[in-house]
Parts: structure tokens; C-alpha cells; sequence
């Protein structure tokens, strides 16, 4: 597969002193939808300015479309649009100068044909003469979209798009984010909204404390981290699990009604048939019973979590 974006063994040391990105390595592939996930802080924001050229590294490299962010800017620059996380543009504006303004930043000749598709793409050409000041929150976010599209680049950085959106707008944005890679575009996206990934990444990577923890292709990550959870409830509560039953992997809730058993999706022995035959010799009778699979979400936070845990003991051993 063909990458798009190189980034090797970069490094951030802000002039304070703080370490926000650590031997990061990463290809992105062309014409994929690329999640960068991580808690606040982890790095996401940093990653994303190198790579477009706002901030410096401190080591490393990195190519955009093969030319070097740092020595061969306006050329790497060129092949890429950045939408931010804040709405920043001239509110007394029309739509249409805006746009075409943008495009004229990257020294591109214009070319108005290309404006009107884009615009058309958007859904913003019937409001291509309103000022600014009189779009709606979603419209104002597309024409982010579409300015950081007007040099045609083949890049596309969202950093968190769909914050505080509501879920109708969200579907649109994913929507149309599907549909820019269809047209070729390769997309990258920042995002504290897990399903946001889950729903339209190709891939995840998964940012903590600088470091690039992980990179898969997301299904084969549900596949391969993701477990499988039956939930019993039973018909009458129990104070504790009984001993006959203390050898699987069981778990009652604190109201003593409900018994989780967790299993993994790959092995193909789920024990479940041994489960309810144990159920059934202990007397344990039970009203519903229900699976559930583990989400995107689920591996997120248990990776982190399990990341602060490492951090943690690290830090005390070093004490
Ligand atoms: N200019 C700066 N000078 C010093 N430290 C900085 C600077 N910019 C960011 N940092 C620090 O680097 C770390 C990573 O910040 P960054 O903005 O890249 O995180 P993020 O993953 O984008 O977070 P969020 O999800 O909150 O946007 C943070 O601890 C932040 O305080």
C-alpha cells in the first residue's frame, strides 16, 4: 500500500522542557480514513501540527506525499488541508470569496469550476453569496471543510470535527467524510468520540503520553482485543458466587442478580456449554440471558488505563 504520509522517529521537546511526542513512527496510507484517538494532552494536536508544518520537531522526519514537511514546506503544505478545532474566519464574508481566498494562499490559479463542485459537494452553493455571520453551526463547519479543500490537496487533517455537534449533524459530517474519500482524498481525523472511529476509520492509532501505543486496522482490533460477555440474570439474588463456580471467568454484581461471563471471540471453545451446565448442578436458575461485544471504547480505555498502570509502577519503582 502506498504511503501517504511518513512520519520517523519524531520527537517534540516544547522550549519548557516538556517531552509531548516520543520516537513517534507512523505511515498513513493514501486513501484511507485514519483515527488518531488519545486522552487530552497525549499528543494528537502536536503530532498533527508537525506534519502540517505549525511546529517544529525536535527529531525525527517527516514526508508529506514524499516531500519533507521541515526543508520542502510549501510543497509538502501544498498537498494538504488542515480544518481546526476552532471556527476561525472573517464572519462578514461570503462563502464564495472566502473559499476562493483560501485557494488563493497556496498560489493556485483559480479556477472557478473546481469551486463550484467543491461547494456543490458541501451542500454550500446555494449559499455561496450569504455572509459568514448567517450560516448555521454545521453550515460554518463545512465551509471550514471546503476552504481547507480549495488548493485541491490530497490530504485532509480534522482535528476533532464533530465536536459539540449535535448526533444529526454528526451523521452528516460522516458522512460526507465517506464521501471525500471516495473521491480520493486520504483523511485523517483527531477525535474524543470513540464511535466516531468505530464507525468510519479504516484504521486507529492510539496516542498516550507522546507515545504511538498502537496502530491496527480497526476490525482486526475488535477481533483481536475484543471479548465477548454473556450477562445472566439470575431468578433469584446471590450473595456470593459458589465455590463450584470459582474456577471461571465470572463475575456477580454488587446487587448479587446479575453474573457476567467473559469469553474471547477467536478461541473457538467459548466454555459456555460448561458454564451452564455448572449453572445447572449448582441450582443457579436464571431468567434472560444476553451477549454483549466489547466496542472500540472498551479496548480505548482498557489500553490507556492499562498504559497509566505500566506508567505507575514505573514511576514507584523508580522511587
Ligand atoms: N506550545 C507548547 N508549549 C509547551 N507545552 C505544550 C505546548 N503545546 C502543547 N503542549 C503540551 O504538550 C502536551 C500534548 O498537547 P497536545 O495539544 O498535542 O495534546 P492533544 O492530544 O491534542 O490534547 P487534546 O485532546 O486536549 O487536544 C500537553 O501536555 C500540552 O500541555
Amino acid at each position: 500500500m502506498n504511503s501517504i504520509i511518513s512520519v520517523s522517529d519524531l520527537t517534540k521537546t516544547y522550549s519548557g522542557g516538556f517531552t509531548a511526542l516520543k520516537n513517534v513512527n507512523l505511515d498513513i496510507h493514501e486513501g484511507e480514513i485514519f483515527a488518531l484517538l488519545g486522552p487530552n494532552g497525549a499528543g494528537k494536536t502536536t503530532l498533527i501540527s508537525i506534519i502540517c508544518g505549525i511546529v517544529n520537531p525536535s527529531s525525527g522526519s517527516v514526508r508529506a506525499d514524499g516531500h519533507d514537511v521541515v526543508r520542502d514546506y510549501r510543497m509538502a503544505r501544498e498537498k494538504i488541508g488542515l480544518v481546526p478545532q476552532e471556527l476561525c474566519t472573517d464572519s462578514f464574508e461570503s462563502v464564495l470569496a472566502t473559499v476562493k481566498f483560501s485557494r488563493g494562499l497556496f498560489g493556485k490559479a483559480p479556477d472557478p469550476g473546481y469551486i463550484e463542485r467543491l461547494l456543490r459537494q458541501l451542500s454550500l452553493w446555494e449559499k455561496r453569496n450569504s455572509r459568514i455571520m448567517a450560516l448555521s453551526g454545521g453550515m460554518k463547519r463545512r465551509l471550514m471543510i471546503a476552504k481547507a479543500l480549495s488548493h485541491e490537496p490530497k490530504i485532509l487533517f480534522l482535528d476533532e470535527p464533530t465536536a459539540g455537534v449535535d448526533v444529526e449533524l454528526r451523521q452528516d459530517m460522516w458522512s460526507m467524510v465517506r464521501e471525500l474519500r471516495e473521491s480520493g482524498v486520504t483523511v485523517i481525523l483527531t477525535t474524543h468520540y470513540i464511535e466516531e472511529a468505530e464507525e468510519m476509520a479504516d484504521r486507529v492509532g492510539v496516542i498516550n503520553h507522546g507515545r504511538l501505543v498502537l496502530v491496527e486496522d480497526k476490525n482486526t482490533l475488535i477481533k483481536r482485543m475484543g471479548n465477548k460477555e454473556l450477562l445472566l440474570h439470575l431468578a433469584e439474588p446471590l450473595e456470593r458466587l459458589p465455590e463450584s463456580l470459582a474456577d471461571l471467568s465470572l463475575e456477580l454484581d454488587e446487587s448479587g442478580q446479575q453474573m457476567v461471563y467473559r469469553f474471547d471471540i477467536q478461541s473457538g471453545e467459548t466454555g459456555i456449554a460448561n458454564l451452564l451446565r455448572k449453572l445447572d448442578r449448582a441450582e443457579i436458575e436464571f431468567r434472560d440471558l444476553q451477549t454483549r461485544e466489547s466496542s472500540l471504547e472498551d479496548i480505548f480505555v482498557g489500553l490507556v488505563r492499562g498504559e497509566q498502570k505500566e506508567n505507575d509502577r514505573a514511576h514507584g519503582a523508580g522511587e
